[in-house]
């Protein structure tokens, strides 16, 4: 992944990808400054080992190949995202939609660097910072330790933890419970924990995978309100999320992904209206 260069930041509007044909309004253009470019980004998973749909889950087969001496069955490839484009900018709020498997989290995960891209690009601002349901907080330890590491790994220094502390505990809404490992917390419990961390910094890049599908009503009202003013700080957030309610109250823009390519780019209202169409 790389920073964005001068000519990159000059990159164009986003475009719709497979789009139903519509008349195509001229846009004003958007000065603000690119954030993420994406461009013709394909990512594609080898799984090694994966047998055939024919001999999938069947012991028998399995047993057959341990009598045979067969080798473990060929490496396959699952093409997850296919030469996906778009620009998101300063103070954009993304929401990333699909049906299960479409790509959203591979999407996400890419733009976090985590995954190379098997052809194309992505250019950010910044080093993108990705929360998801699994991210890496530590069981084992309390959730005051947790918090403590967390805001390390995010590059604040002991004076700004100590600052930001409280807070963290209070948004959290883990009480008492943040004197106890995490591995006595609730999945709901873990996921704002994890989200109060995240966004007690401010980023260039957040990526919101799925966090906020766990919390009650009053949580996810406060972390709704959270990701406006992190807009308004001018930074660019994503948010792959099921619930489109949650998509449509927060993103200003939204992608819906369909087997690996952008069906469609939008105002949430027009996107989500053919999404649900
Ligand atoms: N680690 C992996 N190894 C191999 N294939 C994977 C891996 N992760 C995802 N895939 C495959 O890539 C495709 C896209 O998966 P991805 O998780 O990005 O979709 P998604 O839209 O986030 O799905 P969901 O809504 O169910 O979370 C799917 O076909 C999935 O099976």
């Amino acid at each position: 992944m790389a920073e964005l260069t001068e000519e990159q930041a000059r990159v164009t509007q986003p475009h719709e990808q497979d789009a139903p044909a519509a008349t195509p309004a001229p846009e004003p253009e958007d000065t603000r400054a690119p954030t993420v470019v994406v461009d013709d980004l394909h990512i594609v998973y080898r799984v090694y080992g994966a047998a055939s749909s024919a001999e999938k889950g069947n012991a028998a087969n399995a047993l057959l190949r341990l009598i045979r001496r067969q080798g473990r069955p060929q490496m396959r490839e699952v093409h997850a995202v296919k030469g996906v484009t778009f620009v998101a900018r300063h103070g954009d709020a993304i929401g990333v939609i699909g049906r299960n498997g479409s790509g959203k989290s591979t999407l996400l995960r890419a733009i976090a660097g985590l995954l190379p891209p098997h052809k194309g690009s992505v250019f950010t601002d910044g080093q993108p910072s990705l929360l998801g349901v699994n991210a890496a907080l530590m069981r084992e330890l309390t959730g005051e330790r947790n918090i403590v590491l967390g805001c390390y790994a995010m590059g604040m220094t002991p004076a700004q933890v100590r600052e930001r502390y409280d807070e963290i505990v209070e948004f959290s809404g883990i009480g008492d419970f943040v004197q106890f490992p995490m591995s006595t917390y609730s999945s709901g419990m873990g996921a704002r924990l994890r989200f109060a961390i995240a966004s007690a910094k401010t980023h260039n890049v957040l990526l919101i995978d799925e966090a906020l599908a766990t919390g009650d009503r009053d949580f996810k009202r406060k972390s709704q309100e959270r990701i406006h003013q992190m807009r308004k700080e001018a930074g660019t957030v994503f948010l792959v999320a099921h619930n489109l309610d949650v998509i449509e109250e927060t993103c200003n823009r939204v992608i819906w992904l369909h087997k690996g390519k952008i069906k469609m780019d939008g105002d949430p209202a027009t996107v989500l209206a053919a999404y649900n169409a």
